[in-house]
Order: structure tokens, then sequence, then C-alpha cells
């Protein structure tokens, strides 16, 4: 499916914790070579380069996180509410380092995916993000990597995978040297995928 039912370009909404430089690539690609368009930018950080990137874009953006709402159950319901309004078809998580609570992911059930920079299953699950993967992958000796795009279901990094892209690890990697080339392939390999999911001309083959 391309843009949503009613014909109108799908409507994504963007949760980051950090740096944002995959927010920026999509939202640099929307009403682009994408057929989409970014209608909210959420972090956990209010200090991200996330929100500073959608700031700069005219994206809206909130601040939502255990210091916003200490309860958790309060937090998902205002992520919730926060997605209704904006009215999102689709989420995307990238590079959001909390767990997506259950209200939210029940209302938008199959419609949030996450992009992980490594190859699914390996490498995820609890403690597995940002850096701390590539370190794991070299501290392994692993001779490739890559990212995987999945479904976002409760439990961190079990979704079904939708997409993944294999990166290889050189002899003379280090954990910054792995990150580029990794969120390199990451980034259009999210591109790709979304093109498919919204309509565009960055096609990808999975
Ligand atoms: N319900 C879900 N929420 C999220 C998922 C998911 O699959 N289901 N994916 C993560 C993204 N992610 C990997 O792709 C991931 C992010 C963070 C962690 C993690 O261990 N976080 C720490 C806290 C880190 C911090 O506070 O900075 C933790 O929970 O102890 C693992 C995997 C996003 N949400
Ligand atoms: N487990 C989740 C995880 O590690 N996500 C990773 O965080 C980075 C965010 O970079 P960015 O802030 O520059 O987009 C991305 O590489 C993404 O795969």
């Amino acid at each position: 499916m391309t843009a949503s039912a009613d014909h109108r370009p799908v409507r994504i909404a963007l949760l980051a914790s950090g740096t944002g430089s995959t927010a920026a690539a999509i939202m640099d690609a929307a009403g682009r070579s994408l057929a989409g368009t970014v209608c909210l930018v959420i972090s956990n950080n209010s200090g991200s380069g996330a929100l500073e990137h959608a700031r700069r874009r005219g994206v809206p953006t909130r601040h939502l996180s255990g210091v916003t709402h200490l309860d958790p159950d309060e937090l998902d319901a205002a992520m919730l509410a926060a997605l209704e309004e904006a009215d999102a078809d689709l989420v995307v998580l990238a590079g959001y380092m909390k767990k997506l609570g259950p209200r939210t992911l029940a209302r938008w059930a199959g419609e949030v995916v996450n992009t992980h920079p490594a190859l699914l299953p390996a490498y995820g699950g609890v403690g597995m993000y940002g850096d701390r993967v590539h370190a794991a992958v070299l501290a392994d000796g692993a001779r490739e990597t890559g990212a995987s795009v999945h479904v976002v279901t409760a439990e961190y990094d079990e979704g079904p995978v939708l997409a993944r892209a294999v990166v290889p690890v050189e002899p003379d990697d280090d954990v910054a040297s792995l990150r580029a080339r990794v969120q390199a392939a990451e980034k259009a390999l999210l591109l790709g995928w979304l093109a498919e999911r919204c309509g565009g001309t960055e096609g990808h083959s999975a």
C-alpha cells in the first residue's frame, strides 16, 4: 500500500533519542523521493539533535519522557494522545532508546517499525543499542554485521524483520568506522523500505 486509505500522503511520526541523523534523512526525503509527510517528531531527550532537526524543518515536536510523565502508563497514554493528535499512519523508531508502551503499540499494531544497527536477531535485545552494538560485534570478531528494519512488538527487537542489509566488518575497524558504515547502509535500507511502504522512487531489494 502506498498512500493511506483515503489516498492522502502517509503521515509518518518519528521517535528518536539522540543525534537524529536517521530522522533528519527521513525528513529530508519526505515530499521528495518519499511520498509521505513527517507529521511529528517525539523525543525522550529534550536536548536531542532529532528535535533540533525537526524544529529547523518546521516539523512539530514533542518531548515525552520519564521526566514529563513519571508514571510509565501515563507516558504511554501521552504518547498515544500525541500520535493521535498528529493523525499518524505510521510510527518509525529512528534511534529511540525507550520501550514503547502497550497502548501505543496496540493502536498502531503492525504500523510501528524500528531500525536496528545489526542483523537481528543477532546483537538485539536489552542493552543492545547504539555503539554498544558495534562494540559487541567487534569484540566477537564478526566478519559482517548490518542493519535491520523490523516490526515493533512488546519486547525489544523481537518483531518480524521487514528488511535487512549486510555490511562487512573490516580488519582495522573501530566503533566509529563501523558505526559510519552501518549507519550509511541503514539509512538507505530504511528509506528504501519507506519508499515501498509509502510510495516513492527509492526502491530497494530486501
Ligand atoms: N516495545 C518496544 N519498544 C522499543 C523497541 C521494541 O522492539 N519494542 N525497540 C527499541 C529500539 N532498540 C533497538 O533497536 C533498543 C533500544 C534500547 C534498548 C535498551 O536496552 N534500553 C535501555 C535504556 C537505554 C537508555 O535509557 O538510554 C533499557 O531499556 O534498559 C534496547 C533496544 C525502542 N523501543
Ligand atoms: N537499538 C536501537 C539502536 O541502537 N538504534 C540506533 O541508534 C542510531 C541512532 O542514530 P541517529 O540518532 O544518528 O539517527 C541508529 O544507528 C539506530 O540504528
